[in-house]
This record gives structure tokens, sequence and C-alpha cells, in this order.
């Protein structure tokens, strides 16, 4: 991504950032354990604005795709993230997502790019110029709830708030069952989810937590219980 793309690469911050303060919440954790849903529900409980750089990796699959790009070309993918044009609104109530002038918000939850997204977060060159992208939005955004596979340790290692969120796999499974209308086969929930999370293993840690950061184990709590515990955390910085 460009510096020229990177100007356009935020849209809909909350209006933390007029307030003039600023607060970092980064999130990590593996597929399924509640990271953008309970985020962004935490940022609009916080009046915060919200990043979620999955959907940046996964808008990066989408362009190398519709622009037929070998992705097991390194080199090729790189140029390709390095041109992307892509806009990601930061409102926890309108998520947006475009590239060029293409709407992609709900094509990038396509099945094919669940299966293709590693191969872009596992190639080094891309994943250096998404985290740059992602230090510029956080550094534009005031208060800001990020989530991901690296916000705690790389992105923004110093932010105030770290928080390893985590489920076990079967409850992981069984809530992305349920997010998909239920009846999907075993294996292709395996897939999408724990197969995908082998994968990015290799490029990002993100099954443990790093030092400093506070492990937050949804398993046994329910929706609500997991967002009050996030926002808890918040408030005792704030
Ligand atoms: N504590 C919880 N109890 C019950 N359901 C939950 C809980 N946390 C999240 N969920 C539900 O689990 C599903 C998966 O959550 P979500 O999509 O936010 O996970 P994710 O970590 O962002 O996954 P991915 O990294 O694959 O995008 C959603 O339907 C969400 O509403
Ligand atoms: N900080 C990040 C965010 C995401 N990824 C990769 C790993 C996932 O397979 C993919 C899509 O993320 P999701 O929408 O499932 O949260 O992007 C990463 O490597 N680092």
């Amino acid at each position: 991504m460009t510096a020229g793309a990177a100007d356009r690469t935020v849209t809909g911050a909350s209006d933390s950032h007029v307030q003039g303060r600023r607060l970092i919440i980064a999130v990590d954790g593996p597929s399924g354990s509640g990271k953008s849903s309970v985020c962004r529900a935490a940022a609009r409980r916080l009046g915060a604005a919200y990043l979620d750089t999955g959907a940046m990796y996964r808008a990066a699959t989408w362009y190398c795709l519709d622009r037929g790009v070998d992705l097991d070309d390194e080199a090729a993918v790189a140029v390709a993230v390095e041109e992307l044009p892509l806009t990601i609104s930061t409102d926890p109530e309108h998520q947006t997502v475009t590239v060029g002038e293409c709407d992609v918000t709900e094509s990038i939850r396509e099945a094919r790019i669940s299966e293709s997204v590693s191969e872009i977060s596992t190639n080094r060159a891309a994943r250096a110029l998404l985290v740059a992208a992602q230090r510029r939005i956080i550094d534009q955004a005031g208060v800001v709830v990020a989530e991901g596979r690296d916000i705690t340790t790389v992105v923004a290692p110093d932010a105030q708030v770290r928080v390893l969120l985590t489920a076990s796999a079967e409850v992981r499974l069984a809530r992305r069952g349920l997010q998909m209308g239920g009846g999907q086969p075993a294996e292709a929930l395996q897939r999408q989810v724990l197969a995908r999370d082998a994968r990015d293993s290799t490029a990002v840690n993100f099954t443990e937590a790093a030092d400093g950061v506070a492990v937050l184990d949804s398993s046994d709590l329910t929706f609500e219980e997991t967002v009050d515990a996030l926002v808890s955390r918040v408030e005792s910085v704030r």
C-alpha cells in the first residue's frame, strides 16, 4: 500500500479523536474466539473507533484473486498489496470495506477468501505493508479497539490495554457453526477455523499471551459477559 493509498485507507473514525484523547485497546485471538463481534460491541459502548485488521488481509486476498495474481508467487502478491486501493471504515456501527470503487464488505467473508487468506497472511512483505497501514489508521483514530492476530505484539505492543481473547476449539467450532446458520459438515468448519489457525500460526503467535497481555477466556462466558469483561479492563485504565 503506497503512501497515497494510506491517506484513503480509513473512513468514519469515531469522534474520540475530536475529543483529543488517545487510547489503544489491542485484542488478538484465534478464529471464532469472538474478536470481531466482541470488539465491535465494546467499541460501541466506549464510543471508540473499531479496526478489523483481518478484513484488511481479506481485502488484499480479494484483490489478488480479482487480478488473477498467483498466490504462490510471493513477489507478485507483495506488488499487488503495495498498490491495493483499500478503504476501510472504523465506525463500529457501519463496517464498510472498499477496494477501488468496489464494495467488498460482504464478498471478503466468502469461503473462497477464508480458504486463501493465509497465503497473504504468511507473506512477509504483504504483512509488513498491512502492518504499516494498520499503524497509520490506529495513529489517526484517537480511542480505538483494534483486533487481529498480532495487534498486541507487533502492530501496537505499546497499547494501554492488551488482551488475548480465547475460547476452546470445541466452543469456537460450535460458535462458527451457529454463525453460519448450522448444518455445515464438521470438516468444512474445521478447515475454516482450525486449519486456518494452524497456517496463520506459522506467521504470528496468537495462541499464547505475550508478556503484559491479559488472557480473556470466553469459553464459559456469554457474549454480553465477554463484552463486559473487555470494557471493564478499559475502564480500569481510563
Ligand atoms: N462469549 C460468547 N458467547 C457466545 N457466542 C459468542 C461469544 N463471543 C462471540 N460469539 C459469537 O461467536 C461467533 C464468532 O465470533 P467472531 O466472528 O466475532 O469471531 P472472530 O474471533 O472474529 O473470528 P475470525 O477471526 O474467524 O473472524 C459470532 O457469531 C459471535 O456472535
Ligand atoms: N492482524 C491480523 C489479522 C488477520 N490475520 C489473518 C489471519 C486470518 O486467517 C485472516 C482473516 O482474519 P479474520 O477475518 O478471520 O479475523 O487474516 C493476520 O494474519 N493478522
